[in-house]
């Protein structure tokens, strides 16, 4: 089986089987009548091989039509004459086989008959066309033996008579009653219209024409039966259409309550995924607390290039615990004190924001974080939170990292959360807040500015970052020209706001990170201040103090928090103290000529830094600090 033969359909393959057996009926229907007609030599069934074999001299044709109407082929070769050869002879015959068969066909047209080419009768021709003729005959004389005898053809007569077109109707397929001329036939007889196309004529003529009432009664039953038998097999179509299309419509509805299944699963699984995130963020918070929202770190700032090492106030240095080295008159004191953790001066920048990282990053999920430089001037503020002023990948500071640390996170948490970041920068200098990231300096002589109205600037990397602290930077040294070393008697604070949306559900969280580079806390004696120098002094000596009280404060969670003694203070109300987490950085340095002010540092910073400190012992202790740098500055 071909691949054509295997794409036909069952119900195609019925129909040309049907096809192929009707044109069999028909042919040996007309091979019958031919034999009876006289053609005794043709098989009663002939193949259409034979058939076609017997009919192609056109000897046959043209006697039965002589029978039936006498001289309608006046001539009809019977022998070839006139032969020669072999050759010749075939020839001969060829010429008038063809020539009967021509006036056969002549003949029959003139009888108002559907004829055929002479072709159809060659090896390759098909005989449904010479069939259809012959059972036109056939019909021809049915009809005139009712109606009335044949009339001896007069040759020269050219158009067809009635009863040919009434036969020619039955096989032309084109039966249109206006036609009908003989009143007589009218009467008497059905016009059945089927209005069939030609080509199916071939194999399936439909029972038609002009018969009697009887016969046309039968013809219509027939036909109808036939219509039947369609109609039936539309609806078994139909049927199986129908069935086709509920069957996808029922796959389709289970495919689709399959998908909906799997969605409701993945969608389970991501609200599952969800809780553990939301548990893992408040187990990791809570681990956060047990450490504690204020922290305090010591951080010692090595000698310098050219200092000489020796001697160092730097005693022992353990995983919290600093022991200052005090001298006086010869005699060697030691001054321990406690904090979180004590970075030592051969301590990277690495290990530094390693340490913070962890508190950094809950910024991301709503928190809000202060960390604090504090120190005298030139013990290493700018190195922590900056670097130094040639920055590399090893030496810069917390805000690079931090920064750097945000956005990693962001990345990695894109499919959960969207992160807004935004940023201000400011810096406060003899109370008064100067907005660093504006254009023109904006800074009001009276009040100075309220932070909600300072600049802020969405930002997508840390190089946005960088950027814009670059801006500030030079900002500040705009406002220093007219004083020497402004920065480090002002507080610079950067801001870092963080607007987290949750994808699924569409919370937002809110959170910020102030990093501040504070003044230095060297204090200045009154006998040395003047002018605009003791001015910044006081204002540096005031918000210090005011700070180290909010945090004391909290620390020992003070039923009141006195946030309003300092602009510093003021402006970070809402991100000190409640669930804010503070980490104040104290900076040291290790020249004996510094000692003054180490312990002075120190003493401040172990005030703040933990309730077990306490009160009681910070103030027992800043008494005999106090005492003690009395000494060495009346020396
Ligand atoms: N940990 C450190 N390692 C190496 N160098 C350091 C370190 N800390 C500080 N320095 C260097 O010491 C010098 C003073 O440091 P820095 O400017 O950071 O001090 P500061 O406290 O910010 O001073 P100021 O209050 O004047 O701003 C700088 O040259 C800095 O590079």
């Amino acid at each position: 089986m071909d691949v054509d033969q295997q794409c036909v359909k069952p119900r195609e393959i019925d129909l040309v089987t049907m096809r192929a057996q009707k044109a069999t009926a028909r042919r040996y229907e007309a091979a019958t009548w031919l034999r009876k007609m006289g053609a005794a030599e043709l098989p009663e069934t002939p193949s259409e091989e034979e058939f076609k074999f017997f009919l192609k001299n056109g000897i046959v044709l043209c006697n039965v039509l002589n029978k039936i109407h006498p001289g309608a082929v006046s001539q009809v070769v019977e022998e070839p004459v006139g032969s020669t050869g072999p050759e010749e002879i075939a020839a001969l015959c060829a010429y008038q086989h063809f020539e009967n068969l021509r006036n056969f066909v002549v003949a029959v047209q003139d009888l108002g008959l559907p004829t055929f080419e002479p072709s159809d009768l060659q090896q390759e021709g098909t005989s449904l066309g010479v069939v259809n003729c012959i059972l036109a005959l056939k019909s021809y004389i049915e009809v005139n033996k009712q109606q009335r005898p044949l009339p001896p053809k007069s040759h020269g007569q050219s158009t067809p008579s009635v009863q040919g077109r009434q036969v020619m109707r039955k096989y032309s397929g084109l039966f249109r009653s206006s036609s009908l001329r003989d009143s007589n036939l009218e009467k008497n007889t059905i016009s059945v219209d089927f209005s069939i196309k030609s080509t199916e004529m071939s194999g399936e003529a439909k029972p038609i024409l002009f018969c009697s009432k009887k016969e046309g009664l039968k013809i219509k039953c027939a036909s109808f039966e036939w219509q039947k038998k369609q109609i039936q097999d539309l609806k078994h179509c139909l049927q199986d259409l129908k069935n086709g299309v509920e069957h996808i419509g029922r796959q389709q509805f289970e495919d689709i309550a399959r998908l909906g299944k799997n969605l409701h699963e993945v969608a389970k699984a991501a609200s599952g995924y969800q809780k553990v995130l939301e548990e893992n963020r408040k187990l990791y918070n809570q681990v956060m607390d047990l450490k504690g929202n204020i922290r305090v770190y010591c951080r010692v700032r090595p000698f310098l290039p050219g200092q000489s090492k020796d001697p160092s106030t730097i005693g022992l240095i353990e995983e919290g615990k600093i022991t200052i080295v005090t001298s006086k008159n010869g005699k060697e004191g030691f001054k321990p004190f406690n904090f979180n953790k004590v970075f030592s001066a051969s301590a990277t920048q690495e290990e530094v924001f390693s340490d913070m990282q962890p508190l950094i990053r809950s910024v991301l999920d709503g928190y809000n974080i202060c960390i604090f430089a504090y120190g005298q001037t030139g013990s290493g503020k700018t190195y922590t939170m900056s670097g130094p002023k040639e920055v590399t990948e090893t030496s810069m500071g917390v805000n690079y990292r931090a920064l750097n640390d945000l956005f990693y996170i962001i990345e990695n948490r894109r499919e959960i959360f969207s992160y807004e970041i935004s940023v201000q920068m400011i810096e406060i200098y003899n109370e008064q807040v100067r907005d660093l990231l504006s254009k023109k300096i904006r800074n009001n002589p009276q009040n100075g500015l309220a932070v909600p109205y300072a600049s802020v600037v969405t930002v997508q990397s840390t190089a946005d970052v960088i950027e814009l602290m670059k801006l500030g930077q030079g900002n500040r040294a705009v406002g220093a020209t007219a004083m020497n070393d402004r920065s480090s008697r002002s507080h610079s604070c950067l801001t870092i706001h963080v607007k987290g949306k949750e994808l699924t559900s569409g919370t937002i969280q809110r959170g910020c990170m102030h990093l501040i580079d504070l003044a230095g806390s060297e204090r200045v004696e009154k006998s040395e201040a003047r002018g605009e120098r003791l001015k910044e002094a006081q204002h540096i000596n005031k918000s210090l103090s005011a700070l180290g009280d909010v945090i004391a404060s909290l620390a020992q969670s003070s039923s009141h928090v006195p946030y309003r003694n300092s602009k510093l203070t003021q402006l970070l109300q809402g991100s000190l103290g409640g669930q804010a987490k503070t980490l104040m950085f104290v900076h040291i340095s290790p020249e004996m000529n510094a000692l003054g002010e180490t312990l002075s540092t120190l003493n401040f910073a172990e005030r703040v830094s933990s309730v077990e400190l306490g009160a009681a012992r910070a103030n027992k202790e800043s008494v005999e600090v106090k005492g003690l740098r009395e000494e060495i500055t009346s020396d």
